[in-house]
């Protein structure tokens, strides 16, 4: 058991409380006080009921400051080890302190070599260990070689990934190739044994010749119309499509019972969210996330050139903007992640402009709680809501059992922050992302001021400030 040192925490004490008039708790929002004792939480007590001497014990009062369970991001690719000069495990954790993200998991790809086997996961884990300021757990990669060799799958699973994760496009980065329908269905049996999820990339390459002109100069490169007709939410559908025919095993009884197929960052909410409420209507165990950045941005609104805009799936139009929202609100869509999946700034090729030919990944991993909170306000969304998108269902993907909410017993993993708070996003805000200037986030106003960050107890950030040691840890499945 390790104790806070003044190294690992900016308040450290093995012992104290968290006050507050806004607690967000399973049982609701309420008014009182969260016990924290060893990096636990030991009791949440309502403000009637909370009878402590204060002089003799440490209570940190946040007034009316929002008391959240920390943000789970179980998407962001965070480079590190190979491509550091991308993001890095120390920035990027840095990062998500300071947007209220207290666990990250990490994708397998876009670090080099890409997190497939065994010895790739030590390299991972190594990279991490006593450089992280949140905690963080791996996905392994899903790719041919051990979609068709049972036995390193095991082994890739047994060394503690939280889940698999596999493209069925061409995913940019050479050592993780594409999965098709077939690798899938072979490695899900696995999967159900292990009882741990498989996330897909849901977009296949369509026959578009004819559809899209892009030849001579007939489309403009800068033009961001011009990247979208190149991923039209067919792509989408047409994996979705080939997804539920799978998903089918995951019913009880099922050939595949035990496993679970999850939807990242989807961004099509017509005929793609329709398959996928269908299947789970029927009992197949499948989940869904969409990302902010599908819910604050509209491809009307990208300026040409704009390449920090661009990703795939794309971001799509201002009336499926409107739909995915609902999607959210309704429940059809699970949870939120950030696919914070930067480059160095040169491979967004920001002068030129050309979306076709630019690196695609949005950076936004520390803006992720005020972006969701400035656009879902409009809609009304609660503080309740934003913990389950954010924090409940994210820990129940990737098995995270004692995370997730304000309860007792779970890790005092904790976010505080201020709704109505607004700030600009210019060049004097302490970013923390290695490279702020390939962020879409970068020159707009939002609100939602994240104040402190606990992770495990230790006070990992506040107020502009982090703890001088990365005490945090790595995640494996055990
Ligand atoms: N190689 C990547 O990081 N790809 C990512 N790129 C995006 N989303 O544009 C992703 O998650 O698909
Ligand atoms: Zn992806
Ligand atoms: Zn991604």
């Amino acid at each position: 058991k390790k104790l806070p040192s003044s190294d690992c925490s900016l308040l450290p004490h093995n012992h104290y409380w968290i006050s507050s008039k806004r607690i967000v708790t399973p049982n609701g929002t309420i008014s009182g006080a969260v016990e924290i004792k060893e990096g636990r939480i030991i009791s949440v007590v309502a403000e009637e009921n909370w009878h402590v001497n204060s002089s003799f014990t440490t209570v940190v009062n946040y007034g009316e400051s929002v008391v959240m369970p920390g943000f789970i991001d179980v998407h962001a690719h965070l480079d590190d080890p190979g491509r550091s000069e991308w993001e890095g495990f120390p920035s990027g954790t840095k990062a998500a302190a300071a947007g209220g993200v207290t666990t990250l998991v990490d994708m397998p790809l876009n670090s080099a070599p890409s997190t497939v086997s065994e010895e790739t996961l030590k390299l991972k884990v190594q990279a991490a260990e006593g450089r992280v300021y949140v905690d963080v757990g791996f996905w392994g990669g899903l790719v041919p070689e051990n979609a068709e060799n049972a036995s390193s799958l095991e082994r890739l699973l047994n060394a503690g990934v939280l889940g698999l994760k596999s493209f069925m496009v061409p995913s940019g980065i050479n050592d993780f190739p594409m999965t098709t329908a077939s690798h899938i269905k072979e490695a899900l049996p696995t999967l159900a044994r292990y009882k741990r999820p498989l996330l897909v990339h849901a977009e296949v390459l369509l026959d578009l010749d004819g559809k899209v002109e892009l030849e001579d100069g007939v489309e403009n490169a800068r033009s961001y119309s011009t990247y979208l007709k190149t991923r039209p939410a067919s792509m989408e559908e047409a994996a979705i499509n080939q997804l539920i025919t799978l998903s089918k095993d995951t019913r009880a009884g099922g050939s595949a019972e035990g496993a679970h197929l999850h939807i990242v960052h989807l961004s099509d909410a017509r005929t793609s969210l329709n398959l996928i409420k269908e299947a789970k209507q029927r009992g197949d165990s499948i989940t869904v996330e969409t990302c902010p950045h599908y819910l604050a941005f509209a491809a009307e609104d990208i300026p040409d050139g704009d390449t920090r805009f661009k990703c795939a799936p794309p971001i799509r139009d201002a009336a499926n903007k409107e739909k995915l929202w609902d999607a959210l609100l309704d429940g059809d869509i699970d949870m939120l992640s950030s696919d914070h999946s930067p480059s160095v700034p040169e491979m967004k090729l920001l002068d030129e402009g050309d979306f076709l030919k630019a690196w695609g990944g949005i950076s936004s991993l520390q803006f992720v709680l005020p972006a969701t909170w400035t656009h879902g306000r409009k809609y009304g969304i609660t503080f309740e809501q934003l913990a389950s998108w954010w924090s409940e269902n994210p820990a129940k993907l990737a098995g995270l059992t004692t995370k997730g909410a304000i309860a007792v017993g779970n890790q005092a993993d904790i976010v505080v922050w201020e709704p109505d708070m607004e700030f600009d996003l210019d060049n004097d805000y302490p970013v923390h992302i290695k490279h702020p200037s390939i962020s879409a986030y970068m020159g707009s106003r939002l609100s939602g001021k994240v104040l402190a960050t606990f992770v495990r107890g230790n006070l990992v950030y506040k107020e502009g400030n982090h703890a001088s040691q990365a005490c945090a840890l790595p995640i494996l499945h055990r």
